[in-house]
């Protein structure tokens, strides 16, 4: 597989953040999920959400993109406020790439349709210029053999490279990826979490929810502990997975421990 994945680079003065999320809130009826967090994600960093299930990470992700309506704070995405009920949702949403847990092609579309889908509709692509993208993002994720395949024909690490690859088709400012391998057989993770490396390295702005301590340690530039709705923790890998200093980041860390998954 190539190397080089790279999503184009902006300045490299100082930090500039891309994804400033501010006292974020969100109830679901009456329900609070998330109680004020506060996230930045720098221009080619990568951020990691980690956290129990049910945390919350999902549903930041989620906000965050305006797939959820936020029930307060806000969202800007290169200082625009995009939470103002003023702005074009749609062309907001579409400035993200987001892959969920469960690869979610559409099943009735080849995995080329479904690469250059959004890139013609949403953003106007002319088709022979969205076709020749895909299978340059397909040879990048080792999957232009199979462009012609519907997705019932992959295994679930070639769907969920295949989902990663359409994320990436539409020149995303923000990469989300929500559990992209927690679907996946233990065998098939490698593959995907190899790719997420190579868009990382090639200069990818991303924020993840990620059960592989292992993986935010080597790949993350800041990791974030979310517990019940609050950002309880947060600093460099080394740091909050090597040396936390709040007792539920130590407790959470040590049944991850037990579970052999740092
Ligand atoms: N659509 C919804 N309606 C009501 N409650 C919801 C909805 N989606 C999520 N929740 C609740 O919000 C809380 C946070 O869920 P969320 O999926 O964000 O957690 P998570 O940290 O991503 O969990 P996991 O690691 O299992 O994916 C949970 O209590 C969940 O039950």
């Amino acid at each position: 597989m190539s190397a080089d994945l790279s999503l184009p680079q902006g300045p490299t003065r100082g930090r500039e953040v891309v994804l400033d999320v501010r006292g974020l809130v969100k109830h679901y009826d009456d329900t609070p999920v998330l109680h004020g967090i506060d996230v930045t994600v720098g221009e080619h960093e990568v951020v990691a959400l980690i956290g129990s299930s049910g945390s919350g990470k999902s549903t930041l992700l989620r906000c965050a993109a305006l797939l959820e309506p936020v029930t307060d704070g806000q969202v800007l995405l290169d200082g625009q406020d995009i939470t103002d009920p003023g702005v074009d949702a749609d062309a907001v949403r579409s400035r993200f790439g987001v892959v969920f847990q469960a690869y979610n092609l559409f099943p009735h579309m080849t995995v080329r349709q479904n690469i250059t889908l959004a890139p013609r509709v949403v953003h106007g692509v002319p088709a022979d210029q969205a076709d020749a993208r895909a299978e340059e993002l397909l040879a990048r994720v080792g999957l232009l053999d199979k462009a012609d395949a519907y997705p019932d024909r992959l295994s679930g690490g070639q769907q969920q490279r295949a989902a990663i690859a359409r994320a990436v088709a539409v020149e995303p400012r923000v990469l989300l990826l929500d559990e992209v391998t927690s679907a996946l057989d233990p065998e098939l993770v490698g593959e995907v979490l190899a790719l997420v490396r190579e868009l990382a390295e090639g200069g990818a702005t991303i924020l993840m929810a990620t059960h592989e301590m292992g993986f935010a340690r080597r790949v993350a530039d800041h990791v974030c502990f979310l517990d019940g709705g609050r950002l309880v923790e947060e600093g460099p890998p080394a740091q909050v997975l090597g040396e936390p200093t709040v007792a539920r980041t130590q407790q959470f860390l040590r049944r991850v421990v037990d579970a052999g998954r740092l």
